[in-house]
């Protein structure tokens, strides 16, 4: 998918938000567990009762791989439902890859071509050709940590470099490596007054932003600072919105709290 196509969706449907489909079985309502495949059918359900209402999905691999050749089976289903029933929809891999270049090449392959997900998320650590092969792929996008959600940010992120802090680093240096256009970065919904000083260093480029809902961060706090001309940004929830009813209504309910998320994204168009 272009940035252009998620644009025109993000502003059709007045919302940015992405949902986030961490399928843990002691979570989900107990009925499906009988069924032959309780994580897609839990997905299905959600994806179903909220594509009308969200802009992304994003499946973080973690929750998947933790079921083994079953879990990544179900991801593959998932991905492969979302993309032939609803194929406006923005996809993210949630898999935190990295690693030298012909492995990043690998991991690349594995997220836009066999799955075919539009979107994956990259460590930055190993640096420049370590994620230069993600970016090699064509309206594919590579969406590099720079500043997370979590407490542990703090401990080497926001360290100086030199004269910038880690995630300043991250972004001025990234921005100038080939085929740039294609990266879009995590900051964390809890790290909201980190954004100003960001978009000074990346005005236009797309953030993910994961930590409202469950982590307590903040949607009006990110979008003070956060938006760009073009909205620039898919804002996060995954256990606010998917676990908000464990009874044969989870759906449902899930998809009023995407409701309540996508009304007070509509009053930023
Ligand atoms: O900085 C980061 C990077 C990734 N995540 C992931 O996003 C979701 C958040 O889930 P919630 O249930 O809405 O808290 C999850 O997959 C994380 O691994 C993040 O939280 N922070």
């Amino acid at each position: 998918m272009t940035t252009q196509q998620l644009v025109a969706q993000i502003k059709q449907k007045k919302s940015f938000l992405c949902i986030g489909l961490d399928v843990d079985l002691e979570k989900i309502p107990k009925h499906l567990l009988n069924l032959e495949d309780p994580i897609f059918e839990f997905n299905k359900a959600i994806i179903d009762a909220t594509h009308h209402l969200c802009v992304a999905y994003k499946p973080n691999t973690a929750f998947y791989e933790a079921y083994g050749i079953k879990g990544w089976q179900a991801l593959a289903k998932t991905i492969t439902y979302i993309n032939k029933e609803y194929p406006e929809i923005f996809t993210i891999a949630d898999a935190k890859r990295g690693d030298i270049g012909n492995t990043s090449t690998m991991y690349a392959k594995a997220f836009f071509e066999d799955l075919a997900f539009d979107s994956v998320t990259v460590a930055p650590y190993m640096g420049k050709d370590s994620v230069e092969p993600f970016l090699a792929f064509k309206n594919k996008h590579t969406i590099m940590l720079a500043l997370t959600s979590n407490e542990g940010a703090f401990d080497f992120q926001t360290k100086k470099v030199g004269e910038l802090e880690l995630y300043k680093q991250v972004l001025e240096t990234s921005k100038n490596w080939k085929n740039a256009e294609n990266l879009m970065y995590v900051v964390g919904a809890t790290k909201a007054e980190y954004f100003k000083e960001i978009r000074k260093i990346i005005p236009t480029s797309f953030l993910l932003v994961p930590g409202v809902g469950a982590q307590g961060g903040s949607l009006q706090d990110v979008c003070k600072y956060g938006l760009s001309e073009n909205i620039g940004l898919l804002i996060n929830s995954s256990r606010g919105i998917i676990y908000a009813s464990n009874s044969d209504d989870f759906a449902k309910v899930a998809a009023l709290k995407a409701k309540e998320l996508q009304q007070q994204m509509e009053l930023y168009f």
